[in-house]
């Protein structure tokens, strides 16, 4: 039998306008659903991954900026990686960090599965460490690993991004736990919004789609 997360990720939003405007969003594509349905039937849990709100967001952003180079910390069972790997030109490329030996496998075989291994490389290990020794710049950056983590990410993902470039972070309001912190990722978030809101180098939006997603754009 599955096993359910004691505190999975819940909508901020109204549930039933979560689901309107999931019903009004485009739809998944068929491979992303078959990635879907692999995912759910490996693991216990897949709440981690995005969810289509945030994937068809990352796929706007892709297409309307003409970014051809992206990196994603955080890849698990690689949702978000082929979903911004369909909305790339035949010359694009993504470099995704997992440090988790299961999900590295399982995302391993949907990039094979879902024909996207040209495009996707996936880099093994701790992201804290494999980061600052990626090279080149980047279009856009998909922020969604640790959340203690995201202020030291930060300061190395501006680093890699092309002047106008994005950042895009995921779960920046944690439940809505940022207003009033009751434990250590709550409090490292909030740190992480106030940061990046006095931050002269960036402007952002903090969208409050399903877990909260923010838009940085590098000046
Ligand atoms: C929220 S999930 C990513 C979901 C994925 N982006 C998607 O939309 O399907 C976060 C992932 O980050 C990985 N992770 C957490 N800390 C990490 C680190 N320091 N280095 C590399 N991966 C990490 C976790 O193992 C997990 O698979």
């Amino acid at each position: 039998m599955k096993k359910h997360r004691h505190n999975p990720i819940v909508q901020i939003t109204d549930q039933r306008i979560e689901e309107y405007s999931l019903r009004m969003t485009t739809v998944e594509s068929e491979r992303i659903k078959e990635l879907v349905a692999s995912s759910r039937s490996e693991l216990d849990y897949i709440d981690m991954l995005s969810g289509n709100l945030v994937g068809q967001i990352l796929k706007m952003l892709i297409r309307v900026s003409g970014a051809k180079r992206i990196l994603e910390v955080g890849t698990f069972t690689g949702y978000s990686a082929v979903m911004m790997a369909e909305a790339l030109p035949e010359d694009g490329e993504i470099i995704t960090i997992e440090m988790n030996i299961l999900y590295q496998e399982l995302a391993e075989r949907h990039f094979k599965m879902f024909d996207v291994e040209n495009k996707i490389t996936l880099m093994k290990g701790n992201a804290q460490e494999l980061i600052k020794d990626i090279e080149g710049f980047f279009g856009l950056i998909f922020l969604d690993a640790d959340k203690v983590s995201y202020s030291f990410y930060y300061e190395q993902a501006l680093k890699k991004l092309e002047s106008g470039g994005l950042l895009v972070v995921d779960n920046v309001l944690w439940n809505g736990t940022v207003l009033e912190p009751s434990d250590h990722k709550a409090e490292a978030l909030g740190q992480f919004n106030g940061l990046v809101q006095q931050d002269k180098r960036v402007e952002q939006v903090l969208l409050p789609v399903r877990d909260g997603l923010t838009v940085i754009r590098k000046i």
